[in-house]
């Protein structure tokens, strides 16, 4: 499947790690992470060549290509929130992930439309997020 991995960039990069196990672990199964410049430790530096509009563009574009979103939402972002919307509007299915004693927005804690789960260890991590590729799998071949 290919998936829209969306992680804090001037939100904050103190998750970096986090988000670049996540993409390599999804890519481990399978799977195709469209997004893999939010784990690109230069995203900034190599992005600064892009307009504003370009990168709008190019986000919207590819989310228009993705099974699904997953989101690691520890550290507000405006651009992830606004991903997680688009996706939602567009029926996408989302998953998203934060640490335990992270401050995320009710509009992401309190929505029905996403999938939440809170994560300790990386190993639980992997676990809910091969889970929830697994049932997409399962509903989009029967
Ligand atoms: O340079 C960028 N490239 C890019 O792809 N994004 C997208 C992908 C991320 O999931 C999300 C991060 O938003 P923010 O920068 O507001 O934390 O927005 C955001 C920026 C900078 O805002």
């Amino acid at each position: 499947m290919k998936v829209f991995f969306s992680g804090s960039i001037r939100g904050g990069r103190e998750l970096l790690s986090v988000y670049q196990h996540l993409c390599s672990f999804i890519v481990s199964k399978g799977h195709e992470v469209l997004t893999e410049h939010v784990a690109d430790p230069q995203v900034e530096k190599v992005e600064s060549a892009m307009t504003e509009q370009e990168i709008f563009a190019r986000d919207m574009a590819l989310l228009e290509h993705s099974s699904c979103l997953i989101a690691e939402v520890s550290i507000p972002s405006t651009g992830v929130g606004y991903e997680i919307c688009s996706a939602v509007q567009r029926n996408i299915p989302v998953l998203c992930l934060y640490r335990p004693g992270a401050n995320v927005s009710a509009m992401v804690l309190g929505n029905p439309y996403v999938a939440l789960w809170q994560y300790s260890t990386l190993e639980g991590l992997d676990t809910k997020v091969l889970a929830f590729l697994i049932s997409l799998q399962a509903e989009i071949w029967g």
